[in-house]
């Protein structure tokens, strides 16, 4: 992708990239779950890339209603509208069109809802909980892809603390979604007592799981009570997730709480950083 949009900076990088990095001229994205559309226009506002719809009072992976999700779409496609009219030439202070992805609930009960998500979502996922064979893991995806159809991506989801999800371990859950042929899989936490997922995998298992989703040519996202902090010890460890996926820390009083515009912001510009270091001068990298 990188060489596509930048053919002869990836040239160049190629030669010349140390091991210091292994993110060096790549993105790392940040997906920012909301609950409502008053969060969803702050998280726009700020510039959060990925915006994820789910109700944290529920679970880990539950769903908002779905006339949030319609309301959200509908939002995206005015977005579209205006940024033809910046493209154009107009207002250059309207917001790039965030990318949707909704959380559809666990293994148990995701198709109440999965037929109504709006084509305009990029992106879907169900958690795997209870679910404690590959076949069965493998069903679970080969049904949720036929209902969400072909314009929504399904994420797949391993959890962290799988124990008391009572399903398969990340790194089981990553080979399945590798060999399924999967783009993306996340890993969250499942049990959101405020533990993280660095805490229950540790470093070793997190760098296998980053190796495994490499080999399979997937990208992956990292949740589960992630904090800002968190990074530099990721990065040192040279850990390098291809999406960072908060609530929690982008809250007043826990990710049950309401959005907090202001460590939203530390958020979107932690990112920023990341990636002008990833696409700076050559040396840098
Ligand atoms: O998809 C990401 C999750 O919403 C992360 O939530 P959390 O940071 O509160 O664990």
């Amino acid at each position: 992708m990188v060489a596509i949009a930048y053919p002869v900076y990836a040239a160049i990088a190629i030669v010349s990239v140390s091991v210091k990095n292994e993110k060096c001229c790549s993105v790392t994205d940040l997906l920012v779950s909301v609950r409502d559309d008053c969060e969803f226009q702050d998280a726009i506002a700020t510039g959060v890339g990925i915006i994820d719809f789910k109700e944290p009072r529920h679970g880990a992976l539950a769903p908002v209603d779905p006339t949030v999700w319609h309301s959200a779409a509908l939002r995206i496609t005015e977005l579209n509208q205006l940024n033809r009219f910046t493209a154009a030439g107009g207002d250059s202070l309207i917001p790039a069109r965030p990318r949707l992805s909704a959380a559809l609930g666990e293994a148990e009960g995701w198709q109440a809802v999965a037929s109504q998500l709006p084509r305009t979502f990029d992106f879907a996922k169900i958690g795997p909980s209870q679910i404690k064979t590959a076949a069965a893991m493998q069903g679970l995806w080969e049904s949720a892809s036929q209902c969400i159809g072909p314009t929504t991506e399904l994420v797949a989801v391993a959890y962290a603390d799988s124990d008391s999800a009572a399903c398969l371990p990340a790194e089981q859950v990553f080979q399945l979604a590798g060999e399924f042929g999967f783009r993306r899989c996340l890993i969250d936490t499942f049990s959101k007592t405020g533990r993280s997922s660095i805490e229950y995998l540790g470093y070793e298992r997190l760098r296998t799981i980053g190796q495994i989703a490499k080999q399979a040519s997937m990208k992956w996202s990292l949740a589960g009570s992630i904090r800002i902090a968190m990074i530099d010890s990721l990065i040192s460890e040279r850990i390098f997730p291809d999406c960072y996926a908060v609530r929690g820390d982008v809250c007043h009083q826990g990710r049950s709480g309401r959005l907090c515009a202001s460590r939203l912001k530390q958020w979107v510009d932690r990112m920023a950083l990341m990636h002008s270091r990833s696409f700076g001068p050559i040396e840098s990298c």
